[in-house]
């Protein structure tokens, strides 16, 4: 698919002289759900908010749909929304005339149809005439939204989008972002629920202390580094494991009423089979048994573990 944000060789050292982010490449494509994860302060907000153009970078090059971020700024950041993490001013301003004004900042002609299709996507527009001072928490989210939409953008960031909402609003969202990408919208989204990546981003990006240590398919990522375990729970509890087992590396739990066997997922055998047998030669039956894959945040903490 063609890329529609490419960035290339970016840093940026803060005035304090902070490396928050080191030679970023990363290339975004037409009409994907890319989720940026990364601890506290690895650079998340920096690297949208340089891509947004709200910070200058020190090095490297930007292109939105081919327009470059510095020479030609406005048409870069015309296909850019940014959802930002809260909404800081027009407390006094009516849903409406807010969503309204977003879109004529970007000098677009009215175009109250849109507006009202948004506000009706995001179930807002019963609460149009209202202050957003007047509205719920959940509500000025969606405001935030509505706003970043105004504008018809072609590429949507939404940094941390569902921190502190409930479920129902979370859900909600997870549709808009699912019908905008239907649309033709490119997503990017920064979470702290590993969750989240996993159930909407295509691809996944790990950033850690300003570098970017990997960038992979979703699918792949935890087909790649997930493991699955198998949990035999024992007849009767042993205290040891006998020899003809140690190549398996089991783990003995629970007392020693199960036994857990840790296989890799990328391996074409699994060795259940060799272990089943060697485990009836051994004497040691099982009444129940159950397999677990890691999730998305097991393979997170361990990425961002190891390369410490
Ligand atoms: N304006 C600034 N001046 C100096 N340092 C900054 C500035 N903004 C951010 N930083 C630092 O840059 C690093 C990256 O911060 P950034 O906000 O990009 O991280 P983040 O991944 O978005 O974090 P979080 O998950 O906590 O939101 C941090 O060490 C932060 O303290």
């Amino acid at each position: 698919m063609s890329p529609i944000v490419s960035i290339e060789n970016l840093s940026k050292v803060y005035a304090s002289g902070l490396h928050a982010l080191q030679d970023v490449n990363l290339t975004i494509s037409k009409g994907e759900i890319f989720a940026l994860l990364g601890p506290n302060g690895a650079g998340k907000s920096t690297l949208i908010n340089t891509v947004c153009g709200i910070v200058t970078p020190s090095s490297g090059r930007i292109r939105v749909a081919g327009h470059d971020h510095l020479t030609d700024y406005r048409a870069a950041r015309r296909m850019i929304g940014l959802v930002p993490q809260e909404l800081t001013t027009d407390a006094f301003e009516k849903v409406w005339d807010t969503v309204s004004f977003s879109r004529g900042l970007f000098g677009l002609r009215k175009d109250p149809g849109h507006i009202e299709r948004i506000l009706k996507d995001l179930s807002l527009y019963e609460k149009r005439d209202n202050r957003i001072m007047q509205l719920s928490g959940g509500m000025k989210r969606r405001v935030l939204i509505a706003k970043a939409l105004a504008h018809e953008p072609q590429v949507l960031f939404l940094d941390e989008p569902t921190a502190g909402v409930d479920v129902e609003l979370r859900q909600d969202m997870w549709r808009l972002v699912r019908r905008l990408r239907d649309q033709g919208v490119t997503v990017i989204l920064t979470t702290h629920y590993i969750e989240e990546a996993e159930e909407m981003a295509d691809r996944v990006g790990v950033i850690r202390k300003g570098r970017i240590i990997l960038v992979e398919d979703k699918v792949e990522l935890m087909r790649k580094l997930g493991k699955k375990q198998l949990t035999l729970h024992l007849n009767e509890p042993i205290t040891a494991l006998p020899d003809s087992l140690a190549d398996f590396g089991l783990q003995l739990a629970s007392g020693g009423r199960t036994l857990i066997y840790t296989y890799d997922t990328k391996r074409e055998r699994t060795g259940i089979t060799g272990l089943l047998t060697d485990l009836a030669a051994a004497g040691i039956g099982f009444t129940d048994l159950d397999t677990s894959q890691s999730s998305l945040e097991e393979i997170f903490v361990d990425l961002v573990r190891e390369r410490a």
